[in-house]
C-alpha cells in the first residue's frame, strides 16, 4: 500500500501496537537540555529507575546560559542552578553533556544536525517544542512533555497516537530577497497558528527542494507555530551531502548502506494525505510579523489587516495595542531599537554569512543595538575562521557566545519594555524577549537590512 514519508518512518519504529490503536514507538535519539530535564530525572530517582540506553541521550546547556563571559561562573542564581543540575544529573547517569565551555555546546536543535546526530529515517525527541527542526533531514522529530522525557529515559519508547498527515507544497522559484524564513512565515500567515494542529506536516515542492539544509531546518523549526506535531522533508542529495563526514554520521560501508535505505524515504506517488495545500513561491515576498503570534505575518510592504472576524477582534486589538500598531497601517518607516540574530530558527553559519555579506562595508544605524548570537560553539568558531566576526565588529554588530539568548530571555539578554526588536527567532509572544518587549519576526536578511537602515524598509530596494 502506498505510504507517506512519516508513515514509513513510523512503521519502522513500532515496537508494538496496542488494542486502543496507539503504538509503542522506539526512539532513536533523545536530546535534553537544562529546562525540561530536571523533573524527569527526579521522577526516575523517585521510582528508582535506571536509564535504558544512556548512550542514546545527549545533553547540552542552552536556554539559561549567558552569552557573555561563558568562561566565568553563571551570575544569575536560577540559571546557574539549572545548568548545575543538568551537569550533576548527567554525571550521575553517565550521559554525554556538551555543557558550557565545551567545543560542541550550543542550542540543542543546532548541534544535533551539525554533529550528524540527526539522521534521516530516525525518531528524535526532546523536551522542547522546536524539536521539529530535525525533521528537515527526513526524521520523525517532535517535542515531548517532561513526563514523556522520563518515559524515554526509562524505556527508550513512547506510547503514541499516529499523527494525521498534511502536505504543504511550495512550487516554483523564490524571488530575490525571499528566504526560507519568509516561506514559513508566509505559510503560517495563511494557515494560522492552529492550522496544522494534530498533523505531521511534510513540506514538498520545488521551492522547498531547492532550499539548503539550513533553510529546510528554518522551515521545519516553525512547524510547531502552526500547531503541527512536527514537520519533515524527504531526504535527498542535499541532505546526504550535508550529513556525510559529520562526527556521528555513519562511515564507510555503513554510510553506503544508510544512504541506500534513506533513498527509499519519500512519500509514494499515490500516498494519501489528510490535508494538502499548494502555494506558489512567486507569491511570497519578504515577510514581517506585526502582532503577538507567529501567524500575524504580512509582507514587509503590506498593511496590518483592517478587518478581522468579530470573534477575533478583541484579541487582535489587544495584540496591536501591545505592539503599538494600528489596524490598516503600513510598518514601513517604523523605527526599530534592537535587532536580534539568533535562535534555533536562524543562527546557523549560513544565516551569519547572509548577514555578513550584507553588512560588509556598511554600519548599523546609531540608535540600533544589533546582537548576533551563534547557535553553537562550532558556528561561532566557523564565523571566526571565516573572518565574519571582523565584518560584524566593523559594522557595529556584537557577536556573542552561543545559546538561546534573547529568543526567550531566560538569561540576561532581555529587550527592554516598549522597545521594538526585529528578531530572527520563531515566537513573538507578549514578553517573550523580556517583559513588555515587542518582537517582529523576520529573516536574517531583513534583520540585517533593518539594523543598517534603523527602520523597517522594503528590503527589495536595498539588496546588494
Ligand atoms: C523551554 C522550552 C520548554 C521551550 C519550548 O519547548 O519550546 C523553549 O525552547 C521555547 O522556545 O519556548
Ligand atoms: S532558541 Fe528559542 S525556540 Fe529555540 S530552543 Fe531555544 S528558546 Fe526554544
Amino acid at each position: 500500500m502506498a505510504r507517506s514519508l512519516v508513515d514509513k518512518i513510523w512503521d519502522a519504529h513500532v515496537v508494538r501496537s496496542i488494542a486502543s490503536g496507539q503504538d509503542v514507538v522506539y526512539i532513536d535519539r533523545h536530546l535534553i537540555h537544562e529546562v525540561t530535564s530536571p523533573q524527569a530525572f527526579d521522577e526516575l530517582a523517585a521510582r528508582n529507575l535506571p536509564l535504558f540506553r544512556p548512550n542514546r541521550i545527549l545533553a547540552t546547556a542552552d536556554h539559561n546560559v549567558p552569552t557573555l563571559n561563558q568562561h566565568l561562573p553563571i551570575v544569575e542564581p536560577l540559571s546557574r542552578s539549572q545548568v548545575d543540575k543538568l551537569t550533576e544529573n548527567c554525571q550521575k547517569y553517565g550521559i554525554e553533556l556538551y555543557g558550557l565551555g565545551h567545543q560542541r555546546q550550543g542550542i540543542v536543535h543546532v548541534i544535533g544536525p551539525e554533529l550528524g546526530l540527526t539522521l534521516p529515517g530516525t525518531t528524535i525527541v526532546c523536551g522542547d517544542s522546536h524539536t521539529s527542526t530535525h525533521g528537515a533531514f527526513g526524521a520523525v522529530a517532535f517535542g515531548i512533555g517532561t513526563s514523556q522525557v522520563a518515559q524515554v529515559m526509562a524505556s527508550q519508547c513512547l506510547l503514541l497516537t499516529r499523527p494525521k498527515r498534511m502536505r504543504i507544497a511550495v512550487e516554483g522559484q523564490l524571488r530575490p530577497g525571499v528566504t526560507a524564513k519568509d516561506l514559513i512565515l508566509y505559510v503560517i500567515s495563511q494557515l494560522g497558528t492552529g492550522g496544522a494542529t494534530g498533523y505531521f506536516v511534510e513540506y514538498a515542492g520545488s521551492a522547498v527542494r531547492s532550499l539548503s539544509m539550513e533553510g529546510r531546518m528554518t522551515v521545519c523549526n516553525m512547524s510547531i507555530e502552526m500547531g503541527a506535531r512536527g514537520g519533515l522533508i524527504a531526504p535527498d542529495a542535499t541532505t546526504f551531502a550535508y550529513v556525510e563526514g559529520r562526527p556521528f554520521a555513519p562511515k564507510g560501508a555503513a554510510w553506503e548502506q544508510a544512504v541506500s535505505y534513506w533513498e527509499t524515504l519519500y512519500s509514494d506517488d499515490d500516498a494519501v494525505f489528510d490535508a494538502e495545500y499548494v502555494y506558489d513561491a512567486a507569491e511570497i515576498t519578504p515577510m514581517i510579523t506585526y502582532g503577538t503570534n507567529p501567524g500575524m505575518g504580512i509582507p514587509l510592504t503590506g498593511h496590518v489587516p483592517s478587518q478581522v472576524p468579530d470573534s477575533e477582534a478583541e484579541s487582535f486589538d489587544k495584540s496591536l495595542k501591545y505592539m503599538g500598531f494600528e489596524r490598516g497601517e503600513s510598518l514601513l518607516g517604523k523605527q526599530i531599537d534592537y535587532v536580534f540574530i539568533g535562535s534555533c530558527t536562524n543562527s546557523r553559519i549560513e544565516d551569519l554569512r547572509t548577514v555578513a555579506a550584507y553588512v560588509q562595508g556598511k554600519h548599523k544605524a546609531g540608535h540600533v543595538e544589533a546582537i548576533i548570537v551563534p547557535g553553537s560553539k562550532q558556528v561561532e568558531q566557523q564565523a571566526i575562521a571565516e573572518g565574519i566576526d571582523k565584518i560584524f565588529a566593523a559594522a557595529g554588530f556584537e557577536l556573542r557566545e552561543p545559546g538561546c539568548s534573547a529568543c526567550l530571555a531566560m538569561n540576561e539578554d532581555k529587550i527592554p519594555a516598549g522597545a521594538y526588536c526585529v528578531a530572527t527567532s520563531n515566537r513573538n509572544f507578549e514578553g517573550r524577549q523580556g517583559p513588555g518587549s515587542r518582537t517582529l519576526l523576520a529573516s536574517p536578511l531583513v534583520a540585517a537590512i533593518t539594523a543598517v537602515q534603523g527602520r523597517i524598509v522594503d528590503i527589495t530596494q536595498y539588496l546588494n
